[in-house]
């Protein structure tokens, strides 16, 4: 048996939002899977250690866990579109893609809702796992044994650029920056400014984009992972953008714009190239579906 797995990129925080809000984006990693007679084989990704092949080790811990030795897969990568540690959730994307490889070769055991919880075990937090699984801009929350999310409507004017450089940020390093504890007035900063933000995405007001977007909760202690975020940013604000954030942990930077706003591409690739950083812009609209099976 054959079939292909397309899943999207995912943008996580869209600032205040931390480890609660996320969006898919229309650009994708896709595989092609094929049935073998027993383990895991992995094609076309060798510069990844299959160790740290997220693909592999959640295929393999799924089988481990669901006693699964009927038979195995071949996977092969065949268009790896979602750059890796720059916040674009490549992690989520390959835990999504493994475990429905995993969950397909079991017989379909599990269903959204599990696959859903196991990916947010796995990524330890649910913001880009639950948009790659569902697609579209999601809120959601883990607890207990539980995810609960619900879907955010996204205004049709609304598009994303990213900015995204050469150099990487792991999430894992990006998250030990942060502080274990904030104060009440930084907390209620950001519980207010992400009502805001949902509410203002579901009425279409982009003008309350900029201002609900403020953050103290993860963006002052990541800004410096980030050379030329200060420049970037202002470049964004002067050429019409509604507001900026870091895309999930970074590297990559997001500014929300207008779908119409034709000149912001062409004049942000024109000042990118003159920094330093290998930056470049991709305008991307929000996913709606989620991870895909084709066969
Ligand atoms: N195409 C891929 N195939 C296998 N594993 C991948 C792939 N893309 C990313 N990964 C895994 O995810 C890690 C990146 O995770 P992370 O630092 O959280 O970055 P991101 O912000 O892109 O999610 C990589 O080091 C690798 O272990
Ligand atoms: N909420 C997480 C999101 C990480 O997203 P990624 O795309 O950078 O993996 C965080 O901010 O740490």
């Amino acid at each position: 048996m054959t079939y292909h797995i397309r899943v999207p990129a995912t943008t996580a925080n869209l600032g205040p939002g931390f480890d609660a809000l996320g969006l898919a984006l229309k650009l994708y990693n896709e595989f092609r899977i094929e049935t073998i007679e027993s383990g895991i084989e992995m094609l076309g990704c060798d510069d990844i250690p299959l160790g740290e092949n997220l693909i592999y080790t959640t295929i393999q811990r799924l089988f481990h866990e669901y006693h699964h030795e009927k038979y195995g897969v071949r996977v092969i990568s065949h268009k790896i579109d979602i750059p890796l540690s720059r916040g674009l959730g490549s992690s989520a994307a390959c835990i999504a893609a493994g475990i429905v490889i995993a969950n397909r070769a079991m017989g379909e055991r599990l269903g959204l809702e599990d696959m859903i919880r196991i990916g947010t075990e796995l990524e330890g937090h649910p913001d880009n796992i639950v948009p790659a699984l569902v697609g579209g801009m999601v809120a959601s929350i883990h607890e207990g044994d539980q995810v609960i999310y619900t879907r955010i409507s996204i205004p049709q004017s609304l598009c994303f650029a990213l900015m995204i450089p050469e150099f990487t940020v792991s999430t894992g390093e990006a998250r030990k920056v942060l502080p274990d504890h904030y104060s009440k007035k930084d907390c209620i900063f950001n519980i207010s400014r992400t009502a805001l933000l949902v509410a203002a995405m579901q009425n279409g007001e982009l003008e309350k984009l900029r201002v609900a977007t403020g953050d103290r909760i993860h963006q002052p202690y990541r800004m410096g992972l980030i050379p030329g975020l200060e420049a970037i940013f202002q470049k964004a604000q002067a050429l019409g953008s509604k507001t900026e954030v870091i895309s999930g942990s970074g590297s990559t930077l997001m500014a929300m714009i207008e779908r119409n706003n034709i000149r912001f591409e062409d004049e942000m690739n024109d000042f990118l190239s003159a920094m330093e950083g290998g930056w470049y812009v991709k305008i991307l609209e929000h996913d709606q579906e989620g991870i895909q099976i084709y066969e």
